[in-house]
């Protein structure tokens, strides 16, 4: 997408979530996450690359141990409905024996975290937690829910916080919604 061409998207977008309240967002899923696994001593797995954002703002507010990786999945490429899911990188941390939480920017259809969820479990993790940055409001039945929710967001295609439209905008500290057709 040419440089004009994410400005006009962006310029036509719907603000969802203040980059005010993206922050205190993230800051009340760290303390919820604190409380549940501050001896579990976990792997956290970001899922490359729409986690970047809240990963990196959540591992540092996280004051216990913790090891750190990613995984990478990729489902949507660059459309705007889902497709077919593949594997790009799978986890390559030991993952037997240990507590995993798995953390995506976005939970929409829930058919990405299902998968790695179930490839967590068959590779072994003794439990598997999920933490989402965007939970999208659906009527469908989703295959999962997340343990650690920090907005919701209407059903509709958002960007921002490490959420991209057609590769672009991941870097923007808020979050957005298209232009509705
Ligand atoms: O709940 P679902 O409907 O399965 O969609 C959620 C997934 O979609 C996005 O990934 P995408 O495939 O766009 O890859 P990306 O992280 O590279 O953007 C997002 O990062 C989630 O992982
Ligand atoms: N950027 C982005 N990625 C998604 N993956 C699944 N739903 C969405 C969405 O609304 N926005």
């Amino acid at each position: 997408m040419t440089p004009e061409a994410a400005r006009k998207i962006l310029a036509e977008a719907e603000l969802i979530c203040s980059a005010e309240n993206s922050a205190l967002a993230v800051r009340r899923v760290a303390s919820e996450i604190t409380a549940r696994l501050t001896n579990a001593n976990p792997l956290v797995l970001a899922v490359m690359g729409g986690a970047v954002v809240f990963a990196g703002q959540l591992l540092s507010l996280l004051p216990f141990p913790l090891d750190f990786d990613y995984l990478q999945v990729s489902r949507y490429r660059d459309n705007t409905t889902g497709g077919q899911l593949s594997w790009v990188v799978e986890p390559s941390s030991t993952v037997a024996g240990r507590c995993v939480l798995v953390v995506d920017d976005i939970l929409d259809e829930g058919i990405t975290l299902a998968e790695i969820c179930h490839r967590l479990f068959a590779l072994g993790a003794a439990e598997v937690l999920t933490a989402v940055f965007a939970d999208k409001q659906s009527d469908c039945s989703k295959p999962i829910a997340a343990d650690f929710v920090g907005i919701t967001v209407p059903d509709r295609y958002v960007f921002g916080f490490g959420m991209d439209i057609k590769g672009a905008w991941r870097n923007l500290p808020a979050v957005y919604a298209l232009k509705r057709e």
